[in-house]
């Protein structure tokens, strides 16, 4: 099945920016995919449009080979911005993480259950009573993200999921994100719950200027340039192994392909390249 169906996508902002002309995106139900691409490529444009928080100036996309209109399938469809701002409103974190669930069908002792459950994996316990505004810019992010997920969307459109949030947190979003996308649990039954399990791990879209974190979050990359332009598509490891492409569109290819470049089966993770050196 496919989750998300662009065609033609073209946005310019109000000021006569063209952001994004001409993109086709088609991404299947349970594929993680990546959005790369320098500063200022339109990727942010791409995914909001994809996530339906932009209309477009031209083209469609279809969700989840049903409907045209985001908003009659926002229960299923969590998109997070580079602004966490957007999604914490409420006068603590715990009501809003709980404000997405609750707006549902879902039981208060099931909204519970995956707000400790989330808390505890993004490490949020400690700031559940607390108003999101006295949050630092770090715990923010994760906080807008835990209120993306206790939704337990079929597809999850991130931007720059991990900027600005430090290597535990780091690890532990990816984790969790890994976790979800391989195998659909959703994060409340991961910390113990009792939920059921999708039979299709989550669609994942990950927009990112950073080539060292997409092999942790997608099997297929999209590669756009400085003028917007769609330049290239392949597997993660097509993409990031071809180090002129990267260095054309600006973006540093990973360090450890660097490292390894001309050699065969080139590791694309620091873990990669020490399973090799050890074996
Ligand atoms: N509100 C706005 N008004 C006018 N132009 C904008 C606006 N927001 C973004 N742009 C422009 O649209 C283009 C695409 O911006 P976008 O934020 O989508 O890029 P990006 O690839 O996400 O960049 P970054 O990696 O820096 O987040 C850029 O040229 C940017 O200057």
């Amino acid at each position: 099945m496919t989750a998300i169906e662009a065609t033609g996508l073209r946005y310019a902002y109000p000021d006569g920016t063209l952001a994004v002309d001409g993109v086709d995106v088609t991404i299947d139900a349970g594929e993680r995919v990546a959005l790369l691409g320098p500063n200022g490529a339109g990727k942010s444009t791409l995914l909001q449009l994809l996530g339906g928080l932009v209309e477009p100036d031209a083209g469609t996309v279809r969700y989840f080979g049903e409907t045209t209109d985001a908003d009659s399938v926002r229960e299923r469809l969590s998109v997070l911005t580079q602004d966490p701002a957007e999604y914490l409103f409420n006068p603590t974190v715990r009501e809003d993480l709980a404000y997405g669930p609750a707006q549902q069908d879902v039981s208060r002792t099931e909204v519970e259950r995956r707000v400790e459950g989330l808390a505890d994996r993004l490490d949020l316990d400690g700031l559940l009573s607390k108003p999101p505004f006295r949050l630092s810019g770090g715990e923010q992010r994760r906080a807008a993200l835990a209120s993306a997920l206790t939704v337990e969307p079929d597809a999850l459109l991130l931007d720059e999921p991990v900027s600005n949030v430090d290597a535990g947190n780091r690890a532990a979003i990816l984790s969790l994100l890994d976790e979800l996308s391989a195998a659909g649990v959703p994060a409340s039954e991961a910390s113990g719950g009792s939920s059921e399990r999708r039979s299709d791990g989550v669609t994942l879209v990950t927009s990112t200027p950073e080539t060292e974190l997409v092999p942790h979050v997608a099997d297929r990359v999209i590669l756009l340039d400085s003028a917007g332009e769609v330049v290239a598509r392949g597997s993660t490891r097509e993409i990031l192994t071809d180090v002129d492409l990267l260095t054309d569109c600006d973006l540093r290819p990973p360090q450890v392909v660097r490292l390894f470049e001309g050699r065969e089966d080139v590791p694309l993770t620091v873990a990669e390249a020490r399973t090799r050196l050890d074996g």
